[in-house]
């Protein structure tokens, strides 16, 4: 027999801008046992038409009400907002699907809040590549683990590690090496580019382990991503060249990533860990 809507699991979506339309929008076209509720925007009118014409027709609503209405909230809005988003629904003991990962380590304690309340964050593999294999080796030892990231200018500007170190990026002509350091260092100084590097990091080593190179290059047109792992169980290195979506900071695989982990929470069949 086919579960009705009731038996489904609500999920919001926190943020409407490259990666949370197009998760309302696959929400809104069916994913295996759940159902879009609600979904919250800056400015609200501005996406009443195309919400309100939905075959499920979310409710928009503030970022703090999700919570009450979803059992999953996916978290796709600036970083700034991540605690606001996330502590209401772990306090429920409910999940945070949560993209701005690289605030997660400003807010640590939100891990703590979800274990003490039964809730969950999920950290789906969002730009990146092969965060099921670290994960896999992280359960035996990985001895060192890399990032290496090139992005065209227009993904790195406005970035505060650039203003801070008087590093110019426009009209350069060859690739500059504009960071190296700790993923810890890459999400503070590149908090709405690099949360790639910090979900690497919580997959394998660790924040400040986990050594990051970012560089702004003219040559590329799409964000390259190459991580490097060495391990007891393997050495693997894996690249993804991500097209640019709406946001040029943002690849396009990033909302494909989000609507795949939500069809595993109820799939059948699912593949990967
Ligand atoms: N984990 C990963 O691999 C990746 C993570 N990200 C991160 O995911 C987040 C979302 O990325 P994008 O969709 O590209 O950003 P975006 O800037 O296109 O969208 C964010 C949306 O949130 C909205 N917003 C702002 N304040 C709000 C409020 N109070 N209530 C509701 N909505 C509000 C904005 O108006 C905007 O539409 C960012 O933090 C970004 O850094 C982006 C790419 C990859
Ligand atoms: O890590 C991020 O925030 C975004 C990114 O590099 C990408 O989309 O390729």
């Amino acid at each position: 027999m086919m579960a009705d809507s009731k038996a489904k699991t609500r999920v919001a979506v926190a943020g409407l801008g490259a990666i949370g339309t197009d998760v309302a929008k696959a929400l809104d076209q069916g994913i295996e046992g759940l159902t879009l509720v609600a979904v919250s925007a800056n400015s609200p009118d501005k996406h009443r038409g195309w919400v309100a014409e939905l075959k499920s027709a979310p409710k928009l609503v503030p970022i703090e009400q999700l919570a009450e209405v979803a059992d999953i909230v996916v978290e796709c809005a600036p970083s700034k907002l991540v605690r606001s988003i996330v502590a209401p629904v772990v306090e429920r003991g409910k999940t945070a699907v949560v993209l701005s990962v690289g605030a997660l380590l400003q807010n640590e304690d939100l891990v703590d809040l979800a274990r003490a309340h039964g809730g969950q964050i999920i950290v789906p593999n969002g730009a990146l590549i092969g965060l099921d294999a670290v994960t896999a080796a992280a359960v035996g030892t990985i001895h060192s683990a890399k990032l290496v990231t090139r992005k065209p200018v227009a993904g790195l500007v406005g970035a505060p590690h650039l203003a801070e170190n008087n590093i110019q990026i426009e009209g350069i002509t060859e690739p500059l090496r504009i960071f190296e350091g700790s993923a810890r260092d890459a999400a503070k100084g590149f908090p709405a580019n690099l949360n790639v590097a910090v979900a690497l990091s919580l997959a394998g080593i660790g924040p400040d382990r986990t050594r990051v190179e970012i560089w702004a290059d003219p040559t590329v047109t799409r964000n390259t991503h190459r991580i490097e792992v060495d391990s007891d169980s393997a050495r693997f290195s894996m690249m993804i060249e991500n097209i640019p979506s709406e946001n040029p900071k943002t690849g396009r695989i990033t909302a494909l990533s989000v609507i795949a982990c939500l069809r595993k929470l109820r799939a059948s069949l699912r593949i990967g860990t």
